[in-house]
C-alpha cells in the first residue's frame, strides 16, 4: 500500500521530533501531528522556534523546513485520522498511579482512548502503528478494540517502538542503529502493512538496518533494550560506591572494562542516578509483566536495577548532608542543572528532583539554575512528590536565571546535570562568592577536580575517593 497521508496522535517528545524527521525525509507524504493539548500544539506552531515545546539540538531547523509544507500540527484529531492511510499512536504510557498494578504497570488508558477514537473516526481501512512503548501483547488489545468498535473497516496493527534518546533525538532519528517493525508476519495483509512502513523509513535508512519481527518480539524488545541500558548504569553506579571505599577510581574502571569489545565503552558513566521518562517506567513494567506470569526470580532480578538507582540518588543527598556537618537546615545549596540529562528541557524522573526533595526535608534552601528548565516546571516536579505544602516548596526552593547568583553565598554546589556550559564558568569568581569551606558535589563527574581543588574547593566526585 502506498502511503500518502500519515497522522500521529501525540505531539510530545517522540511524536514531534519523529514526525518532523519523517516529513523532512518524505516530502511526498503529508504528516499531521495531533494532540488534545492545545497549548502544546500552539507551541509547535509558534513562529518563534525558541518556543517549540521540545528542546532538542537541530530540531528547530527541521521543523522550520517542513512545517506548513507537509508537516502540520493540529488539535483536530478526528479529521487527521479520517484523512490518514497510516495512524501512529505516540501518546504517553506512564506508570499507573492507582488501582491494580499501581506503581508498576503501564497506564494504558490513553492508548485505549486512541484506539477507540481511531475506530470511531475511520471511514476507510488503516494501518495503525504503535510508536508508544507498550507492554508485550498490547497490540492484541488494540486490535480487539479496533475490530469490535469500528465501522467495519480493516486495521493492521504494527509495533514500531522508538529508540531515540533525548538530547540526541535528531541525530538518532536521522541515523538510527536500527528501525524495528513488528507485524503479522503470517498473513499477506500483515506483510503488506510491514512493507509500507519499511518503504517510509527506506527513504533515509538503509534497508539492512530495518528489522521486521512478529509483534510480540517488537513490543518486548523495546522494554528489553531499556532494561539492558539502565542495568549498565546501575551496575557502574553500584561499583562507584565500592570505588569510594577502596581508592579505586570509577573512571579508570569504566575505561578499563569498556575497552573489552564484548562490553563496549557506552553507558558506563557513573552518575547521581539515571532519570528520564523511560528507564524506570519501562523496567517497572517489565517487573510487573514478569510477576503477572508468575516469574518471581525474573521480576526480582530487574527490580534490583531500580533499587540500585534509588540508592544512588539517596546516597548523593546523604553525602551532601554529612559533609556539611550533618545539617543543611537553613543553608543555601546551589543546584546546577535540573533536567535529567544535558541538551533537553525534559525533567521527568530527574535525579535532581529526588536529591532536592531529600535536602528540603532537612530544611535546606535549594537554589537552582538550569539553562532550559523553567521555574514553573521545577515547582511542578517538586509539588508532584507531595512531600510538603506548595507554599513550603516555594519558600525553600528557588530558581534563578544566573548561575553566579545561584552560587553566591552558597554552602555547597551540587552538579545534577552535565550541561557543557558548567565546565566553562569562572570557578575562581564562584569560589570567592561562596561560604567557606567551599564544597562541590559533582553528581556527573563533569568538572575538572584537580583544577577546582587548586582554587581551594573541596570536591566530591562519584566513585572517586
Ligand atoms: N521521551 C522519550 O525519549 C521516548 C523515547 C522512546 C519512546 N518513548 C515512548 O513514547 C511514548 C510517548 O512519549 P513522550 O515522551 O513523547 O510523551 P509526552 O507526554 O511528551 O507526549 C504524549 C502526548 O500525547 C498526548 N495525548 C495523550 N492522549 C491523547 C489522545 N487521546 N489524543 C491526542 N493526544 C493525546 C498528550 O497530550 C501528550 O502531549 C511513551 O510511550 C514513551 O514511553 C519515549
Ligand atoms: O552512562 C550513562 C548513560 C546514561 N546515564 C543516565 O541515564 C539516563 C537516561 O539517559 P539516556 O538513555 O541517554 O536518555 P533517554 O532519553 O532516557 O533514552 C533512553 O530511553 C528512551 C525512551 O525509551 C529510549 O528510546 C532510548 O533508547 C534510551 O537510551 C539519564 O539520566 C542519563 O544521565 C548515566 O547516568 N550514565
Amino acid at each position: 500500500m502506498k502511503i500518502s497521508k500519515i497522522c500521529c496522535i501525540g505531539a510530545g517528545y517522540v511524536g514531534g521530533p519523529t514526525m518532523a524527521v519523517i516529513a523532512q525525509k518524505c516530502p511526498h507524504i503529508q504528516v499531521k501531528v495531533v494532540d488534545i493539548n492545545q497549548a502544546r500544539i500552539d507551541a509547535w506552531n509558534d513562529s518563534d522556534l525558541d518556543r517549540l515545546p521540545v528542546y532538542e539540538p537541530g530540531l528547530d531547523k527541521i521543523v522550520a523546513d517542513a512545517r506548513g509544507k507537509n508537516l502540520f500540527f493540529s488539535t483536530d484529531v478526528d479529521q487527521a485520522i479520517k484523512e490518514a492511510d497510516m495512524v501512529f499512536i505516540s501518546v504517553n504510557t506512564p506508570t499507573k498511579t492507582y488501582g491494580e498494578g499501581k506503581g508498576q504497570a503501564a497506564d494504558l488508558k490513553w492508548i485505549e482512548k486512541c484506539a477507540r477514537q481511531i475506530a470511531a473516526a475511520s471511514d476507510s481501512d488503516k494501518i495503525v502503528v504503535e510508536k508508544s512503548t507498550l507492554p508485550v501483547r498490547t497490540a492484541e488489545a488494540v486490535k480487539d478494540i479496533l475490530d469490535n468498535t469500528g465501522n467495519g473497516h480493516k486495521f493492521q496493527i504494527l509495533s514500531n517502538p522508538e529508540f531515540l534518546a533525548e538530547g540526541t533525538a535528531v541525530e538518532d532519528l536521522l541515523d538510527p542503529d536500527r528501525v524495528l517493525i513488528g507485524g503479522d508476519t503470517s498473513s499477506p495483509d500483515g506483510l503488506e502493512a510491514i512493507a509500507s512502513l519499511v518503504d517510509i523509513y527506506a527513504n533515509w535508512v538503509s534497508r539492512d538496518k530495518i528489522l521486521s519481527t512478529n509483534v510480540w518480539s517488537s513490543e518486548l524488545s523495546k522494554l528489553t533494550a531499556n532494561a539492558f541500558l539502565a542495568q549498565r548504569v546501575s551496575s557502574i553506579n553500584s561499583l562507584s560506591e565500592l570505588c569510594e571505599s577502596t581508592e579505586a577510581d570509577i573512571h579508570e574502571v569504566s575505561r578499563a572494562i569498556g575497552k573489552d569489545s564484548r562490553i563496549g565503552p557506552k553507558f558506563l558513566q557513573a552518575s547521581v542516578g539515571f532519570g528520564g521518562s523511560c528507564f524506570q517506567k519501562d523496567i517497572l513494567n517489565l517487573v510487573y509483566i514478569s510477576r503477572s506470569y508468575g516469574l518471581t526470580e525474573v521480576a526480582d532480578y530487574w527490580e534490583q536495577v531500580i533499587k540500585m538507582n534509588d540508592h544512588q540518588k539517596g546516597r548523593f543527598a546523604k553525602k551532601i548532608i554529612k559533609s556539611l556537618y550533618n545539617t543543611v537546615s537553613g543553608k543555601k545549596i546551589a543546584f546546577l542543572g535540573w533536567a535529567f540529562k544535558k541538551d533537553t528541557n525534559d525533567t521527568r524522573e530527574s535525579a535532581a528532583i529526588y536529591v532536592a526533595d531529600h535536602l528540603l526535608n532537612e530544611g535546606a534552601n535549594v537554589y537552582v539554575y538550569d539553562p532550559k528548565v523553567s521555574e514553573e516546571q521545577m515547582y511542578g516536579d517538586i509539588d508532584y512528590l507531595n512531600s510538603r505544602s506548595k507554599v513550603d516548596n516555594r519558600k525553600l526552593l528557588q530558581s534563578e536565571d544566573d548561575p553566579y547568583d545561584v552560587c553566591k553565598g552558597a554552602h555547597a554546589i551540587a552538579i545534577l546535570t552535565e550541561w557543557d556550559e558548567f565546565k566553562d564558568y569562572d570557578w575562581e569568581v564562584i569560589y570567592h562568592s561562596m561560604q567557606k569551606p567551599c564544597q562541590i558535589f559533582d553528581g556527573r563527574n563533569l568538572l575538572d577536580k584537580e583544577k577546582l581543588e587548586k582554587i581551594g574547593f573541596r570536591v566530591y566526585s562519584i566513585g572517586k575517593s
